[in-house]
């Protein structure tokens, strides 16, 4: 049978508002989302029964049983493969790395089954329908309204993962005030320069909580700040991965080299 190849990209939130609660908890978010260069790696066949094999520089601890969300993927599709995922995104870091995943693998299903994936795949994560269009959005809603947007400059960035799980919930529940200003809108066709000028006025709502938790996450922000080039640094999602944007890719590959720690993970990327 077949053997499919499919990348799960990174997912960086380069603004993140929380807006409200919902009922059940859930928060309103307003989000700008870009995808990067670097992700997992996912290999999948159709096969009788589901198996999963978990590799790669980022693998260890990430779950390999049905809790992985690859393998609820499957099953959410109907469907029953045999899946190698080599994970190099840092797992509980803010870049949706399961749920990128979880897109990787209802898209590949979606493609060879014809099957439509239910609900966008929002019952495996609020972040997993942005993660599924796959290109720069903005994201309201808990997740489930995916507003594509065209025309965004790539973006030269750096990420910075100082190696501490923050866990999303918890984050969440950290946060001072649910009713938080929306996104001011976004300029049409942006250049590089406006983008920068405008993100500069949105924020991240969740580095509060998360730097209360995760002090550590504070010192990355300061470091990637202090880097020659740097436009602007903030925290991805609930944490800890922090991104510095930069003009050239030669600055922010020299900012990468410069923020090497033990136990940190550290990528040059392109946002897109
Ligand atoms: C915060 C965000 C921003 O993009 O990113 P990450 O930090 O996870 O990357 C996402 O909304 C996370 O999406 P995802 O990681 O798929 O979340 P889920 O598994 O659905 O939810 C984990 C927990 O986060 C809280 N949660 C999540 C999404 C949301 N809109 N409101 C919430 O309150 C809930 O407490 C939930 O139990
Ligand atoms: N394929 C997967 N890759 C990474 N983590 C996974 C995966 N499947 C399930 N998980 C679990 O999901 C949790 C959140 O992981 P992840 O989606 O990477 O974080 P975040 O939502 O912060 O971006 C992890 O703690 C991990 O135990």
């Amino acid at each position: 049978m077949e053997t499919i190849e499919a990348f799960a990209p990174a997912k960086v939130n380069l603004t993140l508002h929380v807006t409200g609660q919902r009922e059940d908890g859930y928060h309103l978010l307003d989000s700008l989302v870009m995808f990067a260069d670097v992700g997992d790696r996912i290999s999948l066949r159709r096969a009788d029964k589901s198996s999963l094999t978990v590799t790669g520089p980022m693998g260890q601890g990430v779950p390999t049983g049905p809790e992985n969300l690859v393998l609820r993927a499957v099953d959410l599709m109907g469907e029953a493969a045999d899946i190698t995922l080599e994970k190099h995104l840092p797992a509980a870091a803010g870049i949706g790395g399961g749920s990128s995943d979880a897109a990787a693998v209802l898209s590949a299903l979606r493609d060879l089954t014809g099957k439509p994936v239910p609900d966008q795949g929002l019952s495996l994560g609020a972040d997993v329908p942005v993660c599924l269009a796959g290109k720069a959005a903005i994201m309201r809603g808990i997740g489930e309204d995916v507003a594509p947007v065209d025309g965004l400059p790539e973006l030269h960035c750096v990420l910075v993962n100082p190696g501490v799980a923050v866990p999303t919930g918890a984050v969440f529940k950290g946060l001072a005030r649910k009713d938080n200003p929306a996104m001011d809108s976004l300029p049409a066709q942006p250049d590089f320069a406006a983008l920068i000028t405008w993100l500069q006025r949105q924020r991240n709502d969740l580095e509060r909580p998360a730097i209360a938790a995760q002090p550590v996450i504070g010192e990355v922000l300061q470091e990637i700040a202090a880097t020659d080039g740097c436009r602007m640094a903030r925290m991805s999602g609930s944490g800890a991965t922090c991104f510095g944007l930069y003009a050239t890719e030669a600055q922010a590959k020299a900012a990468a080299g410069r923020l090497q720690r033990d136990g940190w993970w550290v990528a040059a990327t392109r946002l897109s």
